[in-house]
C-alpha cells in the first residue's frame, strides 16, 4: 500500500514545529546569519506527477552546497568520465571545507561535494569562458531541471562569501599549485559562489531533482543525464552527500541526499521522490539538524530507505 503522504507530511511539520534544539545558523558566510531559525519547510515531487509540501515550502533559501549536484551534472556532460582524472568518488572522512587530504593525495580532492572538488567541477564548467558564462549556464539549467524561471541568483550572499571566503580561496590556490585548478582562482571561486548564491524554495528544489529519480529523465520527456550517470550520482550523493556525516545519514535516513550549508537538503528515492527539507539551523556537522530528523522521519514513516526492500506489488 502506498503511504498517506499528506498524513505524513502533517506528522513532520508539527513535529518540526515543537522542537526545542533547532543547530546553529552557519555564520562564517554573514548574509547566512541573517536567517530567521525558526523556519522550517518541506516538499515531495513523486515519480507519478504530485508535488506535496508543507511548512515554510515556498519560501526562498541559499541553496549553497546543494548547487554541487547540479554543477557535477554538467560538468560530466562537458568532460564525461575524464572528471574522475581529476576528482575523487571516495567519501573525505573529514569536514566540507578541510584542507587536510589535498597535500598528500596531490591536489585531487576525494569527492566532488566537498568544497575542493566542487572548485575543481567549477573549474570543468568555467571551461575557458568569463564566469558570468559558466554562471548564467548553470542558472538556466536549474530553470530547466525546475520548470520556473524565476529561480535566480542572490547577488548580497555571492559578495558576502567573496568578502569572506578565505578556505575556499585556500583550496583553490593550493589545488592551481598542483595544477588541478586551470583558471585563475578568482574566476573559478566567483562561479563557485554564485553558483553557491542560487536561491530556491523547497517546492522548487523537490522539482529540480526530479531527474535524479526518473533514472536521468526530464518529467517533459527529454533526457537530463543517462541511466547509468543518474545512478552514480545518486551513489555519490547516499556515500559523500553529508560530507563526514555522510555514513551517519545513511545508517539514519539511508536515501541519497545532498546538503547545504544555508540548511538545505536534496535527497532522492529512486523511482520515487525527489524530496526537499530546509531549516536554516545546522547540526555540528553544518548539516541542516531539522532536515536531517524530518528525512529520518519521513524514510521511517514511507519505507523508502534504499535498503528497504521493494513493496509487494512494485
Ligand atoms: N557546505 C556548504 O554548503 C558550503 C558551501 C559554501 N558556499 C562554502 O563554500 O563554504
Amino acid at each position: 500500500m502506498s503511504p498517506d503522504l499528506t498524513a505524513i507530511l502533517d506528522e513532520i511539520v508539527a513535529h518540526m514545529a515543537a522542537a526545542e534544539d533547532r543547530g546553529t545558523v552557519a555564520s562564517y558566510i554573514p548574509e547566512l546569519a541573517k536567517v530567521d531559525p525558526a523556519q522550517f519547510g518541506i516538499a515531495i515531487a513523486t515519480a507519478d506527477g504530485r508535488l506535496l509540501t508543507g511548512g515554510d515550502s515556498d519560501t526562498g533559501f541559499s541553496i549553497q552546497s546543494v548547487s554541487k549536484v547540479f554543477a557535477l551534472t554538467l560538468a560530466l556532460g562537458k568532460v564525461g568520465d575524464q572528471l574522475w582524472d581529476r576528482v575523487g568518488r571516495e567519501p573525505s572522512g573529514n569536514a566540507f571545507n578541510s584542507i587536510v587530504q589535498l597535500e598528500q593525495e596531490q591536489g585531487i580532492p576525494r569527492n566532488p561535494f566537498i568544497n575542493a572538488g566542487a572548485i575543481v567541477v567549477a573549474d570543468v564548467n568555467l571551461g575557458g569562458h568569463q564566469p558570468r558564462v559558466a554562471i548564467g549556464e548553470m542558472l538556466r539549467f536549474v530553470r530547466y531541471l525546475t520548470g520556473d524561471d524565476s529561480v535566480a541568483i542572490n547577488e548580497d550572499v555571492a559578495a558576502s562569501e567573496t568578502a569572506t571566503g578565505y578556505r575556499n580561496m585556500a583550496l583553490a590556490n593550493y589545488m592551481r599549485a598542483f595544477a588541478n585548478v586551470r583558471h585563475p582562482v578568482d574566476l573559478v571561486l566567483g562561479t563557485y559562489f554564485h553558483q553557491c548564491a542560487i536561491e530556491m524554495s523547497c517546492r522548487q528544489l523537490a522539482l529540480a531533482g526530479r531527474y535524479l529519480m526518473l533514472d536521468g529523465r526530464h518529467p517533459d520527456g527529454g533526457r537530463v543525464v543517462s541511466p547509468s550517470r543518474a545512478r552514480r550520482i545518486n551513489a555519490l550523493m547516499l556515500t559523500c552527500g553529508h560530507y563526514d556525516a555522510s555514513g551517519d545519514f545513511a545508517f539514519r535516513v539511508g536515501i541519497p541526499g545532498k546538503s547545504g550549508v544555508g540548511g538545505g537538503i536534496l535527497a532522492i528515492v529512486p523511482g520515487r521522490a525527489s524530496i526537499a527539507v530546509w531549516s536554516p539551523g545546522l547540526n555540528d556537522s553544518g548539516n541542516s539538524c531539522l532536515g536531517t530528523q524530518a528525512l529520518e522521519l519521513l524514510a521511517r514513516r514511507t519505507g523508502w530507505s534504499v535498503f528497504s526492500p521493494p513493496e509487494e506489488g512494485d
